[in-house]
């Protein structure tokens, strides 16, 4: 079985993006989101991207953007992916995967199996779908997580990912449930809101490519 792919989430220094590039991350994301304590300026995400290899992808976190801001984190950060946190719809999402051809990641709050069926909506706009704890004080990166067993027998023909509440100590048990093919974290691995801490960058990482 392929290893489960990892995201780290929410990185804000250049220490904390090395860690988990060094830690074999596979994708590293930055926040543009300025109620968020990982906010970071177009300015500095482009700054922090020009760190990451080849090999490494890199996720931009954006909530109900407007056409102007969207289309200056493309211009100014180059991602290989937009994640789409707020009420984005899937013609929005296969609107703007068409337009700038950069992969359209749609967060998606799972409340019960009703959310699941409501992510249908986005299999043929979205190349992944993230399923996170329903928002809360944030849209995303409250470190919640939700019941695991709602994905036990799910099937999509969609990509998908598990994110909420995903720590070191939980993560292999998480990957078992609900056999992810891709694991998110962005609180799990941080010492206080917003600051990364590169042991438990490490640790998740190993945690995760080894379940
Ligand atoms: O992290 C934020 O502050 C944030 C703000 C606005 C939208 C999304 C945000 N984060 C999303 C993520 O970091 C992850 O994709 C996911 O929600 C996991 O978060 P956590 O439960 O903290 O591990």
């Amino acid at each position: 079985m392929p290893s489960t792919l990892v995201k780290i989430c929410g990185l804000s220094t250049a220490e904390t993006l090395t860690a988990a590039v060094r830690a074999g991350a596979d994708y590293v994301g930055l926040v543009h989101f300025e109620k968020s304590p990982r906010h970071l300026s177009l300015t500095e995400a482009a700054r922090l991207r020009q760190l990451v290899p080849p090999q490494v992808k890199v996720v931009v976190l954006v909530v109900n953007p407007s056409p102007a801001t969207l289309a200056e984190a493309l211009r100014e950060v180059r991602p290989d992916v937009v994640q789409f946190h707020g009420q984005e719809t899937p013609e929005a999402l296969a609107r703007f995967r068409s337009d700038t051809g950069v992969e359209a990641w749609r967060a998606m709050g799972v409340r019960d199996a009703e959310s699941l069926a409501e992510a249908a909506r986005f299999h043929r706009a979205a190349d992944l779908l993230l399923f996170d704890a329903p928002a809360s004080g944030l849209p995303g990166g409250n470190g919640t997580r939700f019941d695991w067993s709602l994905l036990g027998a799910y099937k999509s023909p969609t990509p998908w990912g598990l994110a909420g509440g995903l720590t070191p100590a939980n993560v292999a048990d998480a990957i078992r449930l609900t056999g992810a093919p891709l694991v998110d974290t962005s609180s799990g691995v941080e010492s206080a809101p917003g600051v990364k801490d590169v042991d438990k960058i490490a640790a998740f990482c190993k945690a995760a490519q080894s379940a």
